[in-house]
């Protein structure tokens, strides 16, 4: 893989991350305390320590992802802050994409968003080709991502399609959260191997955390942060890590693996760990920590043997360092003067000054994201909605309701069938759209959030998307399914037909809404999914078939049930000026009085009679006003929530 390392040319060289004293606190439980390191451009930082030392959370501090009770990072030679924030690539620990994408659909999505409008597509897409090439994912480039339902991209691959999307925009840093969980050896091997090449040849700056590498793995990071507690253990080169525990008094066996033996140490022998901590706070007791960490500068003044003789041997190295600069100041001074090894100045202010396109909110404009995020999701929802297994569901459904209510008999003993058969398209048009944007908003919630945290795109052009690109999709299953049953059960005419047929998709964008909406609200699909069953039953209970006289107290409970209004609307569609119903045999038993007038000769129920005896006493217009209103609002109040409610952490 990492002879295909030189293919990379990326735009931006990396820069120097220095973070001081980070203590991060959790519901009065102290994660991390007063932690410091230094990374610089070229070199991959390992983050390692036992199973709950901190390792994600100081990955997620350093990404200003956690809030920090104290402490200071600086990147770059500045303060970390918002507009800095979007030039880190954070690669979770899960990788999150949506299932049923290729890999081709998902980076090519992740070029066209996060590279600037002014790169040309041909660029992007040269630009996405070079990182393919260099994370060895040609082959599966038209394989679906997959997910544990659906077989897909194996773990590696996915782990590698993760680093990709992060590669894409050029970031100045990266940041990894334990890259080769699940991973077998040889995948992991070459995974560290890319990071590590791409750190040297890019000249990127790359911190990941690790649990236990193997030793072959291990020196190929350069530099190693080891936590334990919350607490450093260790910092400085990794190949200085052996004779530092050895001068602690810890010396390690032969041919031991040294990952495994720290991490023995630090998780079975107290002494040890008590050691090799109080010899790093020693350290930092002794001297401010800013741009340069005194391990990296002890390793090149050679490591000491003992603690107690740290501060002698890194005098030894006179090493010049500024304290603590103002915490107000935004560019944040660090000088390290190494007067015996020549005068190596640093100045962290000499590094990357962000010009006029770094601090663009965005890498690209609203109507960039809106066509990209449309694109997406239309591809994503056009294989949910059209699945094979849901279009044979709706194909059996709408077989089944042809053979209940074949030819319906145009009388007064079959008005309640067909009135069932009204209720039964708006009341199925209504939920399935509803149920589909319950089920499966939580699950894309979670990659949305992985991308807006990571300041993708905006909210709105999301949004936007989400609300155009199903609709064209949602109206495909209802159209067919209302073609076919409309003229087997026998509805009103021809233009009642077109009418029924827009009712319908008015009837599937308002009910999508309301799921969108519940989807939205809720954190869980369990959640999700009982609230809306309740909802149902009580949006169906109010819809006008069950029930006719609700007691007056209830009574206005059945305006705020959208079925209400489609199952009406479709009724005024299906009586209005439509074939006369013809009487009861036994007119005497009929509850219409058109049918019970002695004097009448006619054996029909004008359509007005029926109308008014559903209830269905408003215009079409009526019904159909607080439908589109519905939506509306349950489309702003998804917003809403999603903006200020569901904020990313
Ligand atoms: N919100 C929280 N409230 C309380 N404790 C927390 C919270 N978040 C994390 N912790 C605790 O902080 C410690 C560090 O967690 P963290 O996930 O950073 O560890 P880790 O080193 O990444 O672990 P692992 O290797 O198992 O992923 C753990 O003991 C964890 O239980």
């Amino acid at each position: 893989m990492d002879t295909e390392m030189e293919d990379l040319t990326p735009k931006t060289k990396g820069i120097d991350l220095a973070f001081r004293n980070v203590t991060v606190a959790r519901n009065s439980k102290v994660i991390l305390s007063g932690i410091s390191g230094h990374a610089r451009p070229g070199e991959l930082l390992a983050i390692m320590g036992p199973s709950g030392a901190g390792k994600t959370t100081l990955l997620n501090t350093l990404a200003g992802r956690v809030p920090m009770a104290s402490g200071e990072i600086i990147l770059g030679g500045q303060l970390l802050n918002k507009r800095l924030k979007r030039k880190i690539a954070y690669v979770l620990q899960q990788d999150i994409f949506f299932s049923n994408l290729t890999l081709r659909e998902t980076l090519t999505f992740v070029a066209m968003i996060r590279l600037p409008d002014y790169v040309f597509k041909e660029e992007k897409m040269k630009r996405l080709q070079e990182i393919v090439d260099t994370l060895d994912l040609n082959k599966c480039l038209d394989t679906n991502i997959g997910d544990m339902w659906m077989p897909g991209l194996s773990g590696g691959e996915k782990k590698r399609a993760s680093i990709a999307c992060e590669l894409i925009h050029d970031p100045v840093i990266i940041f990894l959260d334990e890259p080769t969980t699940g991973l077998d050896s040889s995948t992991t091997s070459s995974l560290i191997s890319t990071l590590s090449a791409y750190a040297e040849k890019s000249h990127k700056t790359i911190v990941c955390s690790i649990h236990q590498p193997s030793s072959q793995l291990f020196f190929q990071f350069h530099k190693l942060l080891l936590l334990s507690q919350g607490q450093v253990a260790y910092f400085g080169e990794t190949t200085k890590v052996i004779d530092h525990f050895a001068s602690l008094g810890i010396p390690i066996e032969e041919h031991y693996n040294p990952a495994d033996f720290i991490m023995e140490k630090l998780k079975e022998d107290e002494d040890a760990r008590v050691k090799a901590v109080s010899a790093m706070k020693a350290l930092q007791e002794k001297y401010s920590i800013a741009g340069n960490m005194l391990l990296s500068a002890s390793a090149e003044a050679d490591v000491p043997e003992n603690p107690s003789r740290i501060s002698t041997k890194i005098r030894g190295a006179v090493y010049k360092i500024i304290r603590k600069p103002p915490a107000s100041s935004s560019n944040v001074e660090v000088d390290a003067n190494i007067t015996d090894t020549g005068s190596v100045h640093m100045s962290l202010l000499d590094l990357e000054k962000p010009t006029n396109d770094d601090n663009k909110k965005w890498p690209t404009g609203f109507v960039t994201q809106y066509t990209q995020l449309t694109i997406r999701t239309f591809r994503e929802s056009q294989k949910r909605i059209l699945e094979k297994m849901k279009i044979l569901e709706n194909l059996l459904i709408c077989a089944i309701v042809c053979l209940i209510y074949f030819q319906l008999p145009r009388n007064e003993e079959t008005l309640r069938d067909r009135m069932g058969a009204v209720f039964f398209i708006s009341a199925h048009w209504g939920f399935i759209p509803l149920f589909d944007a319950v089920t499966s908003f939580p699950m894309e919630r979670v990659v949305i959030n992985k991308e807006r945290s990571a300041g993708w795109y905006r909210l709105s052009a999301y949004y936007c998307a989400k609300m155009t690109s199903e609709l064209l999709l949602i109206i495909i299953q209802p159209t067919v399914f209302v073609v076919i049953a409309y003229w087997v059960i026998g509805l009103n005419g021809i233009a009642a037909f077109f009418a029924t047929l827009g009712t319908v998709f008015i009837d599937s964008i308002a009910g999508q809404s309301f799921g969108l909406f519940v989807g939205i609200a809720c954190m869980e699909v369990s959640e999700a999914m009982t609230v809306s069953i309740m909802l149902q039953m009580g949006i169906m209970l109010l819809g006008g078939l069950f029930t006719r006289s609700l007691p007056f107290w209830l009574d206005w409970l059945k305006y705020v049930s959208f079925l209400h209004y489609s199952f009406h609307s479709l009724m005024f569609l299906e009586f209005h000026e439509a074939p006369p119903v013809q009487c009861a045999s036994n007119r005497n038993s009929s509850v219409f009085l058109s049918c019970r007038e002695p004097n009448i000769t006619s054996h029909t129920i004008p359509s007005k009679e029926v109308l008014q005896y559903y209830n269905v006493t408003w215009n079409y217009w009526q019904y159909i006003l607080p439908l589109l209103f519905f939506t509306i609002i349950f489309r702003t109040l998804g917003y809403i929530v999603l903006r200020f409610f569901r904020k990313p952490v």
